[in-house]
């Protein structure tokens, strides 16, 4: 199943890794599948500069040669390739699962295309059976926790991980999300919650692996 997997990621990665041009600013995003199209970039020799969304993609791209920018230093991200835990076909996302979208979301609302690229389980009708993840300042976690309660969630701490800013990430229970973008937009006033996996109108294209075939979802309009 991993390796079926993989393959599909991989398959994903490489056509992705065709829409990037040389000279390109590149927001390269974080997981495993995004860590394919950064060793497909490496691999053809892409003359791009990269903008990571984690310290550990960071990491990997100065491994493997690929030259970084700060993001305050860049004016635009011409492209974005990131992962995505759960992806429907209207295009809204959940991620997260790796801890990075706090970063991977500023990511996306600088680039000027986000392309994400999945493997065919991460396609569903609707959100949620992945656990949300909710990043919160260290000050704030019960209060923020006890907010997600009466939003009808319940929540685990996501033990011993600090995220890339020092926070902490509650993983959050709703249930099936029947109206994501509603529920984003209530998230986004809880004070001291800093970020959430709920990504709205932010891709444009999922480049989705399945068994020989890609298959592309694009948002309406985009
Ligand atoms: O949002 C993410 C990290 O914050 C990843 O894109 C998401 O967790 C998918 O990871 P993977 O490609 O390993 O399945």
């Amino acid at each position: 199943m991993t390796a079926q997997k993989d393959k599909e990621k991989q398959a994903a990665a490489k056509v992705a890794a065709g829409m990037i041009k040389d000279g390109q600013v590149v927001g390269l995003g974080t997981g495993s599948t995004a860590e394919f199209v950064i060793r497909e970039i490496a691999l053809r020799g892409l003359r791009i500069t990269g903008v990571p969304t984690s310290v550990r993609t960071a990491r990997l791209a100065v491994t493997l040669g690929i030259p970084l920018a700060d993001i305050n230093s860049v004016e635009a991200i011409d492209i974005t390739i990131d992962g995505a835990d759960e992806f429907t076909p209207e295009l809204y996302l959940l991620k997260g699962g790796g801890g990075a979208f706090l970063r991977e979301k500023i990511v996306a609302e600088r680039t000027l295309r986000e392309i994400i690229i999945a493997d065919s389980s991460k396609l569903v009708a609707q959100l949620g059976a992945f656990r949300l993840p909710i990043e919160v300042i260290p000050f704030a976690q019960r209060y923020v926790e006890q907010q997600l309660e009466k939003l009808g969630a319940s929540c685990l701490l996501r033990e011993g991980f600090v995220t890339d800013e020092g926070n902490r990430v509650l993983d959050a229970d709703f249930g099936l999300i029947g109206d994501p973008a509603a529920l984003a937009l209530e998230l986004n006033n809880i004070t001291g919650l800093v970020a959430h996996g709920l990504f709205i109108n932010l891709a444009d294209t999922v480049i989705m692996g399945k068994g020989a075939e890609i298959v592309r979802f694009n948002r309406h309009g985009s």
